[in-house]
């Protein structure tokens, strides 16, 4: 049987999605868990994108150490540069490079000739190799590129030291049996193609990146490249979750694997929907809540005769235990500890008493403790920033009556230690409390998004708000939990602008960057 590479590009193309932006310490988690999940390279971002990509990439360079690590570059010294800083002391530097290479591409957004491309490329790769063991290239745009063209420049890059080769599908334009016969028609036809790897990288546009990336696996792809719940740029990426059950449900099709640990999904994609607030829908294949839910009557009866009728992946496979009831206001310390490492948190003694701490104050509010609140109590302190930046919540209290305007009081702790409260009123409570914390505020901001979610079920379930704002011109996200949905409204914005004020604070990397290059 072939095995497949699995190349997880959710803190790259995934944090390219709309709205989502990532801490280095949440990158950093994610990584963690893709690494025990099993995927083969982690994509860990764009070095030359940001300081914060830089130094995210960095990091998880220096920490993952069973997955390889990447960073993405255009065609240029700058770029290459900035991921050989960040990336130089991993076991295996690893280069992503990508140039477009359709007419749309070449034409209207590089402005360059096919021959000025294919240069363009070579010098990159060539450059690369002097410090890359292992350079990737992408054809961007592959999917609407002249085959003829893209055998040459392929050729072009593999002498020039290339040893992967990518071929996205963009912008999810191509239909499986085309994708299919483009990896058929480059294995004939790319006179140095032997010994190469294929890897394919589909965009869901037209909801097909799963069927393509399985259709480049029948036609030779050696890699598949994709995100955790299909999260990208537009209507995402291929969903690794998806391709790698497909595999192992239809091996008898395939006749391929992956390395992936099945059964690490579900917690990777809780994970990964916690960090970005990107919830996953109810019926996504394989991770959605629905996903191994049966409804209708003669479905259960088939279901209670034998499982088999209506369930082709069982629960167990991807790790999908139902939430249980763990623990309570009378455990300790040790139980605790020992559910953390079971949900997969190491967490230093420092920040395991502290959710501790958090533990037993929900406990005292909150009947039952389930799997999903302990996994935000744990993530919250796992992917807190550092200490004594930014605003703290100290004290609120909100007004609410139907015939009287919202009015919220609100003390918060500045960046100096200096306590200030105000009070302001709004059509309803959350503006209330919105307006309040704008006047407090230094900087201007303007909300751009507000969404609620439950955690777990239950009327008193945990509230998890997520905000997207902009703050003194920069766009920014937070999210807040608490089990009232104000306060927990109240701390997603804050924890907004608090993580522009921790990107500001944080890491010298520009002078990190400059020493590398
Ligand atoms: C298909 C993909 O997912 S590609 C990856 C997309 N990811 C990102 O863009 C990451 C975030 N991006 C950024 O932070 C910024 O765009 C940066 C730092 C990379 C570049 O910023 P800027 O220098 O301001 O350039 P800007 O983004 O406006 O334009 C992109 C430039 O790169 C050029 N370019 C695009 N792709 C490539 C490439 N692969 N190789 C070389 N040049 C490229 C464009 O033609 C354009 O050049 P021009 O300025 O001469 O017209
Ligand atoms: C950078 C490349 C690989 C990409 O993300 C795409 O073409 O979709
Ligand atoms: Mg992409």
């Amino acid at each position: 049987m072939r095995t497949i590479d699995i190349f997880d590009t959710t803190l790259r193309d995934g944090e390219q999605s709309a709205g989502v932006n990532l801490n280095t310490l949440e990158k950093i988690e994610v990584a963690k868990q893709l690494e025990r999940l099993g995927v083969d390279i982690i994509e860990a971002g764009f070095p030359a994108a940001s300081k914060g990509d830089f130094d995210a990439v960095k990091r998880i360079g220096e920490t993952v150490k069973n997955s390889s690590v990447t960073g993405l570059a255009r065609a240029q010294q700058r770029d290459i540069d900035a991921v050989w800083g960040a990336l130089k002391n991993t076991a295996e530097p690893r280069l992503h490079v990508f140039l477009a290479t359709s007419p749309i591409h070449m034409t209207h957004k590089l402005k360059m000739s096919p021959d000025q491309v294919v240069e363009t490329a070579v010098q990159a790769v060539k450059y690369a190799k002097q410090f890359f063991p292992v350079v990737q290239w992408s054809a961007e745009d592959a999917c609407r590129t002249d085959l003829d063209f893209l055998v040459r420049i392929m050729k072009e890059v593999i002498d020039a030291g290339a040893s992967v080769i990518n071929l996205p599908d963009t912008v999810g334009y191509i239909t499986p049996q085309k994708y299919g016969e483009i990896f058929k028609y480059v294995r004939e036809n790319v006179p140095n193609i032997d010994g190469i790897k294929l890897s394919a990288h589909c965009h869901n546009d037209l909801g097909m990146a799963t069927a393509n990336s399985l259709a480049a696996i029948e036609n030779g792809a050696d890699q598949i490249e994709g995100t955790i719940n299909g999260i990208g740029e537009r209507a995402g990426n291929a969903a690794l979750e998806e391709i790698a059950v497909a595999l192992r449900i239809r091996e008898d099709f395939y006749g391929a694997g992956t390395r992936l640990k099945l059964d690490e999904i579900k917690k990777t994609s809780a994970l990964v929907s916690k960090l970005t607030g990107m919830r996953v829908p109810a019926n996504k294949a394989v991770v959605g809540d629905n996903a191994f839910a049966h409804e209708s009557g003669i479905h259960q009866d088939g279901m209670l005769k034998e499982k088999t009728t209506y369930e082709i992946i069982t629960p167990e496979l991807i790790g999908n235990s139902s939430t249980r009831l763990v623990l309570g206001k009378h455990s300790g310390r040790h139980a605790f500890k020992n559910k953390a490492s079971e949900l997969g948190f190491e967490l230093t003694d420092e920040k395991l008493n502290e959710a501790f701490h958090a533990f037993k104050e929900l406990a005292d509010k909150k009947k039952e403790i389930v799997d999903d609140d302990l996994f935000s109590i744990l993530t919250n302190k796992q992917t807190e920033m550092v200490e004594g930046v930014g605003f703290s919540l100290e004290r609120m209290q909100v007004q609410y009556g139907m015939d009287n305007i919202p009015t919220a009081t609100i003390e918060l702790k500045l960046e100096d230690g200096s306590v200030t409260q105000l009070a302001s009123t709004g059509s309803g409570s959350v503006e209330a409390i919105y307006n309040t914390i704008e006047r407090i505020l230094p900087g201007t901001s303007k909300l751009l998004d507000y969404r609620i979610n439950s955690v777990g079920g239950g009327r008193d379930a945990l509230a998890e708000v997520y905000v997207h704002l902009e703050y003194e011109g920069a766009k920014t996200s937070g999210r807040g939990t608490a089990q009232d949905v104000l306060e927990a409204s109240a701390r997603a914005y804050l924890n907004a602008v608090n993580r522009l004020a921790q990107r500001k604070a944080s890491s010298d990397v520009k002078e990190a960057m400059e020493v590398s290059s």
